[in-house]
């Protein structure tokens, strides 16, 4: 369980000096909301096209509904002066108003509902785009945290973008309704533009500063807010509640949780409480602003320069005014924001898998003529100064059952991910029948070599589909799934079960049920009876079996790799002697490799090993 020490991993939890975001970037940003607005679009043409449409209409509105108003005082102020006065008019205004409030009303309603529909739809197909990037990418960048870091924020995205879309339309819609309104009050007396931008800035640039602020923390947290989610998952999970009843660790859990979150909810309420402080200060300035201005007309209309009416549509329009262009400017801080975290998304999908397919890939040789040889081959992990594997030079004929043997960390996982292609070698390299691995086609490669490792999947699916993962395009041909099932002796697991193939396994969903390791071990096992690949390796596949179940599982594998080339990992010298040869690991390098009896004659570590296990049973 990685529980890092509270400084974590970038020093300071929250280190915000290292993610200070400026001005320059924010604004750098907003390059980022074309692709954004692409990809709305994408979600639904439709949907975006009626939005923009609507959002167009309606911010003509208030401008027309405050020009109404100030006719409807005119005219009666008018008729208050006149005995026998006609209402017509009067009444046709009023209705005129009343007409464009409902419609407003409606229209608003009706963008509010394609924004969370567009929402819904986008935040889908991100989703989905996430998934599908993540499957092209490295095993390798996966055991990176800077790359998790990464893929979390582009998680978030999905869910927080769609209030950018409204945010962003809203500020398009705004803007023009904000056109409309200074169109008035520029005829009336165009300083009143100029207090009112002063009236506003002040608001802004807080804003702008503290949103800013607020990034930096999110950001600067994102490591510790993952490690939050860990804990909150293995405090109350049922993969955990074993062992953290057994140990006795939710306390430990609980305290570590409470420990971090309590930091993050200090330095964000420190934030909050300036920001609400500042925020009130700054919004007084706005007010006073906009009483100036009222004083000033109203100075105006007694002077009898204006009419009431007038007074009335430019308080009101100045009113308007100063709350839109508060909002568009505030607005703009929360757009600069959130095009600050698409570029996290986007960085997520700049990242390129460096294990790929050449674009004039060979095709997997069918048969295998010569087999793999591996040329000096060396590999360290990333995040490693050790070399997991070194030296390697050895053949893996077509045909051949190579056992794979070798103490705890010996390297022998590794050297199977490499034959797999989940990394590359750092030096040496791999040929397949005379050409460097990383010439074939992946995916043909990934197809001809099945692999079931012991750290195994147990997918919280059907029993049918954890076989039919080995070829899941044959998750649909039941027949095909029995067999392998029988293969792998997984059909006596499956019978017992009440749904049989259809039962649901794990304990997540609905009527779940749980298997024991061994039992599992079968179900995976089937998988590598699903495809036809030319190369089956087994990675410790029977540890969790009986005796009798390892013997027999066994007997059916020799029979199912009759032709095929197998790799089978091992701790059991019953399994490994049946092998051709075994290539014995250590330190990541090969001490030695040969047939059973060979090696026993050689009187090296296998035989040293082998005599120390067979002594255990007698
Ligand atoms: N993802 C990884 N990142 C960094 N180091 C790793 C990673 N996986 C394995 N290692 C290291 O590489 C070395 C070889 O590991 P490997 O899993 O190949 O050993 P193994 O022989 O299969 O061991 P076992 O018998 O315990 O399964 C070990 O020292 C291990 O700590």
């Amino acid at each position: 369980m990685a529980i890092r020490s509270s400084t974590g991993r970038s020093g300071r939890p929250g280190n915000e000096t290292d993610e200070k975001v400026t001005l320059r970037e924010r604004l750098g940003a907003l390059r980022n909301l074309p692709a954004f607005f692409r990809m709305v679009w994408d979600a639904s043409p439709s949907l975006f096209i009626a939005n923009v449409i609507l959002r167009i209409f309606r911010a003509a509105i208030p401008v027309l509904i405050l020009y109404i108003g100030k006719l409807i005082i005119d005219e009666v102020i008018l008729q208050t002066k006149q005995s026998n006065a006609d209402h017509e008019q009067l009444w046709w205004l009023i209705g005129a108003e009343l007409g464009l409030a409902i419609l407003s009303d409606g229209l608003g309603r009706s963008i509010a509902l394609i924004d969370s529909l567009l929402g819904d739809l986008f935040a889908n197909k991100t989703s989905v785009q996430i998934m599908e990037h993540a499957a092209t990418l490295d095993l390798e960048q996966f055991e990176d945290p800077t790359f998790y870091d990464k893929l979390e924020r582009a998680r978030q995205q999905t869910i927080g973008r769609t209030v950018l879309l409204s945010q962003v339309l809203g500020q398009v819609q705004d803007s023009i309704t904000m056109f409309f309104l200074a169109g008035g009050l520029v005829a009336f007396n165009p300083w009143l533009i100029m207090v009112l931008l002063l009236a506003v800035i002040p608001s802004f640039l807080g804003e702008n500063y503290f949103n800013e602020k607020s990034y930096s923390l999110v950001r600067g947290w994102t490591p510790e807010r993952r490690e939050l989610d860990y804990l909150r998952y293995m405090g109350a999970s049922d993969e955990s509640a074993k062992e953290v009843k057994i140990f006795g660790l939710s306390d430990f859990l609980i305290n570590r949780f409470k420990e971090l979150s309590w930091q993050f909810y200090t330095q964000n309420r420190r934030l909050s409480i300036r920001r609400a402080s500042w925020g009130s200060l700054l919004s007084g300035i706005g007010t006073i602003g906009y009483y100036s201005a009222y004083v000033l007309i109203i100075w105006r209309t007694i002077g009898g320069k204006i009419s009431i009416g007038d007074l009335t549509f430019l308080a009101g329009s100045f009113r308007q005014l100063r709350s839109l262009l508060e909002g568009i400017l505030s607005r703009f801080s929360s757009v600069s924001q959130g095009a600050l975290y698409l570029r996290d998304l986007f960085e997520y999908f700049d990242i390129t898998p460096n294990i790929a397919s050449l674009d004039n890939a060979l095709p997997f040789p069918r048969p295998i003529q010569q087999g793999f040889v591996f040329e000096n081959v060396g590999f360290r992990y990333h995040n490693s100064e050790r070399w997991a594997n070194r030296h390697l030079n050895f053949t893996l004929h077509p045909g051949e059952k190579l056992a794979l043997v070798g103490e705890n960390g010996a390297g022998k996982t590794t050297l199977v991910k490499l034959l797999a292609r989940l990394y590359d070698p750092t030096e040496g390299r791999i040929l397949l029948d005379g050409r460097d691995l990383r010439e074939y086609d992946l995916k043909d490669l990934r197809e001809n070599i099945g692999v079931i490792f012991q750290d195994f999947v147990r997918f919280k699916m059907t029993a049918g589909t954890n076989i039919a993962i080995g070829k899941i395009g044959d998750k649909e041909n039941l027949s095909r799934i029995e067999s392998s099932a029988q293969q792998s002796l997984a059909n006596h697991v499956i019978e017992k079960l009440p749904a049989r193939y259809d039962q649901m396994l794990g304990r997540s969903f609905g009527d779940g049920v749980e298997l024991s390791g061994g039992e599992w071990q079968k179900v995976a096992l089937g998988r590598a009876y699903m495809r036809d690949a030319q190369v089956l390796i087994l990675d410790e596949p029977t540890a969790a079996l009986d005796a009798r179940a390892e013997y027999e599982v066994f007997q059916r594998f020799a029979e199912l790799t009759q032709g095929k080339t197998a790799v089978l990992i091992s701790h059991r010298f019953s399994t490994v002697r049946m092998a051709d040869r075994i290539l014995v690991l250590d330190n990541g390098e090969l001490l030695e490799i040969g047939s059973h009896e060979e090696l026993l004659q050689v009187n090296g570590r296998y035989a040293e090993l082998f005599r120390l296990q067979a002594r255990g049973y007698q």
